[in-house]
């Protein structure tokens, strides 16, 4: 039977040589807390999100901590359009009216959120959903758009000022899975809207997370959009700032908060393609990893 070929095209030799190889990552990051920030394709398309939702739970089966933090842009702009109410962007975030707001904390707490915590929870009693209302996980202080640079006022858009994290310890420390939705108040409790992106930033450094993975829908960091020849595995906090004015609006709070992580104590902040199955995984558990790493220089 020993070098017969399986049906998924693998022998019994290379099963175990792809298992075997994650072993110095399962050593490394066991007992660590992981921050994944959950968006772009891999939120729409029912095959990735049942992928993502295993990766989690088999990183929890793992002896890791995963935290995820979770986006929903374009659901939010699907609700706003049904409602018909006007929705527009600026420097990549959402100018956000006290109506606008409703809809945003409806979408991403009762929608978005919900959805991930039962497919998570198809595997076991594992996710718990909260927002950065929730026991004081997430004080917001209000934010402007760089436009042109200019600062624009986008309403009641936040970036988070401070963190409290006991909650997502208390879930932690029970074995559970935090599910995070990025609307909080700030200090006089009137609602904000806070990019996915930097929440998840914010609150992988809170927690002294060994990593922050963020999926979006490209393979990894370009130096010159759109150019693919320009795509890099890695770069340094000194070289993302000085790239960062050059990034176009997607892409700004997102390496923005990868730069914030790691000047914050987080090792390693990565970019990867979340079109690709399991990409979490692949970025944990293989010696390549995928996408485009941050690290500090320091
Ligand atoms: N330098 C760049 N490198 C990679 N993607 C870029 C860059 N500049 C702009 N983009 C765009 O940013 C998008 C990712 O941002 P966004 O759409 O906000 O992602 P998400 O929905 O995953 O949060 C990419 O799909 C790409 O079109
Ligand atoms: C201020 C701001 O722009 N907030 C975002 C919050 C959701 C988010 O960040 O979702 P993605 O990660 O899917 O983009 C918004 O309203 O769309």
């Amino acid at each position: 039977m020993s070098g017969a070929q399986q049906s998924d095209g693998l022998t019994p030799q290379q099963k175990a040589a792809v298992l075997i190889e994650s072993l110095p990552w399962l050593e490394r990051f066991q007992g660590a807390t992981i921050v994944v920030k959950y968006g772009g394709n891999a939120m729409v398309d029912p095959q990735l999100q049942r992928a993502f939702a295993a990766d989690m739970v088999f990183l929890r089966h793992a002896g890791i901590k995963p935290v995820v933090v979770h986006g929903g842009g374009p659901q939010i702009s699907a609700m706003l359009d049904r409602l018909g109410i006007a929705s527009e962007f600026r420097g990549g975030l959402r100018v956000t009216t006290p109506e606008a707001m409703d809809v945003v904390r409806m979408v991403l707490t009762g929608q978005v959120g919900r959805e991930l915590v039962g497919l998570i929870n198809q595997h076991g009693p594992y996710a718990v959903g909260l927002s950065g209302e929730d026991a004081g996980l997430f004080t917001a202080v209000r934010r402007y758009a760089l436009v042109d640079g200019a600062a624009v006022d986008v309403g009641q858009v936040g970036d988070v000022d401070r963190v409290f994290t006991s909650a997502v310890d208390d879930l932690i420390a029970a074995g559970r899975i935090p599910v995070v939705a990025t609307v909080a108040p700030d200090a006089n409790g009137v609602l904000h809207n806070v990019n996915a992106d930097t929440a998840a930033s914010a609150l992988a450094v809170a927690l002294g997370a060994r990593k922050l993975v963020v999926l979006t829908d490209v393979p990894g960091l370009y130096t010159d959009w759109p150019d693919t020849a320009s795509l890099i595995s890695q770069i340094s906090d000194t070289d993302l700032e000085k790239l960062l004015p050059t990034l176009q609006s997607g892409m700004v709070p997102k390496m923005e908060a990868c730069l914030r992580a790691v000047r914050g104590g987080v090792p390693a902040a990565h970019v990867v393609d979340g079109r690709v199955a399991h990409s979490t995984l692949l970025e944990v558990f293989t010696p390549e990893g995928i996408g485009t790493m941050v690290v500090s220089e320091q």
